[in-house]
């Protein structure tokens, strides 16, 4: 069997080409933010976050570099030497950024546990820094994301989000119909902090004060809830707003009133919404061939049948006891990401 025992050396060298590249893209950033957007706090931001880690760039780090013997020195990637705007320069060095941060929090575990818990905090930080400059970056992302967590009140609710954030999960919508508002306020700001450990998009559910009190990343607002330029008004332009459907009426409204995305269900009956009719398969298909923005699939939806919603049309899926009720929500979250997208690093885009 092969001996897996990490010379040292080799996670030096790793240690020291990641300080490098962090501090590299940190670099690209803070002058745009710097010449360009002309704002000392975020230029600041950068600049902390580029000291912090050059503090943490030891000596040996650096005498174990050996750039004569690594391979890597002479791959180039086509992605690596064509850039399209300024977007996509600030994109591709935020996502550089966040690699780096990565590997240094995880390689920085079995040598600096120091750095690597710097490395964790900075990457949040890049987070945030990602979503101040590129607010799109919210839309592009949810266009993308297969699974949406829907929450039910839940005594382990934050161990059981975390547990699907672990599983891969990129979306959380915080649904609470009984809890006080106190309550309510306390476990969206921990979600919403939990939310972005995990680069994970955090929407509240019907209330648009809560998700102005903690900055969620958006709202989802039913049929009978404000009208959507209204949630605008009061959330500002670079907020997500979804809607719920039950039909074509309901998409097309939801459409032209400027909804980020829809819900589409529930495609089956469920105990989570009783008395509610389910739509069954009809409006999927129309779904699948009409709408012109990101809609999820709703209602009942869980690992026995995801592949059923999957065949009829669904590329993207809501849950709530899927995920909420499930004996290992980690595990399960998996699995329905598995059925959802079986091949996640292709470059296939879910939407047109
Ligand atoms: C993604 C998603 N789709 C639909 C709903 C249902 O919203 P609504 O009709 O307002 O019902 P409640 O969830 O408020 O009971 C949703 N929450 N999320
Ligand atoms: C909130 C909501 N809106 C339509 S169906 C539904 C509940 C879905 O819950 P579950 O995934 O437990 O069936
Ligand atoms: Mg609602």
């Amino acid at each position: 069997m092969q001996n897996l025992a990490m010379p040292e050396s080799a996670l030096w060298r790793i240690l020291d080409a990641n300080l490098d590249r962090a501090r590299e893209g940190l670099r690209v950033i803070e002058e745009w933010c710097r010449f360009g957007r002309e704002d000392q706090g975020l230029t600041q931001t950068c600049k902390e976050l580029r000291q912090t880690l050059g503090a943490r760039h030891l000596p040996h780090y650096r005498q174990a570099r050996n750039t004569a013997t690594d391979p890597g020195t002479t791959l180039t990637h086509s992605q690596e030497t064509e850039r399209s705007d300024l977007r996509d320069v600030l994109q591709v060095n935020l996502s550089r950024i966040q690699e780096s941060l990565r590997v240094l929090e995880e390689y920085g575990k079995l040598a600096d546990p120091g750095l690597a818990q710097v490395a964790k905090e900075s990457r949040y930080q890049v987070y945030i820094l990602e979503s101040q400059l590129l607010p799109q970056a919210k839309l592009d992302k949810l266009k993308q994301t297969p699974l949406y967590l829907v929450t039910s009140p839940h005594e382990n609710l934050i161990t059981i989000v975390k547990a699907a954030l672990e599983g891969g999960l990129q979306l959380v919508q915080y649904r609470d119909k009984t809890s006080d508002d106190q309550t309510r306020l306390h476990l969206a700001q921990a979600l919403k902090t939990l939310c972005q450990q995990y680069n994970a998009l955090f929407i509240l559910n019907d209330r648009v004060d809560l998700a102005l009190g903690v900055d969620a990343d958006g709202v989802h607002l039913g049929q009978q809830d404000i009208p959507i330029k209204l949630a605008r008004r009061i959330l500002g332009p670079d907020k997500i707003v979804g809607r719920s459907t039950t039909n074509p009426q309901e998409m097309e409204r939801a459409i032209a009133e400027g909804a980020d995305y829809i819900g589409v269900g529930p495609i089956y009956t469920t105990p989570t919404k009783p008395g509610k009719a389910a739509v069954g398969f009809d409006y999927i298909h129309y779904a699948q061939a009409q709408a012109p923005l990101p809609w999820f699939a709703i209602g009942g939806i869980d690992e026995t049948n995801i592949g059923q919603v999957v065949q009829a049309g669904a590329k993207q899926v809501a849950v709530v006891r899927a995920i909420m009720a499930a004996a290992d929500p980690q595990a399960t979250t998996q699995k329905l990401l598995q059925t959802l997208c079986p091949h996640p690093n292709s470059t296939h885009s879910l939407h047109r």
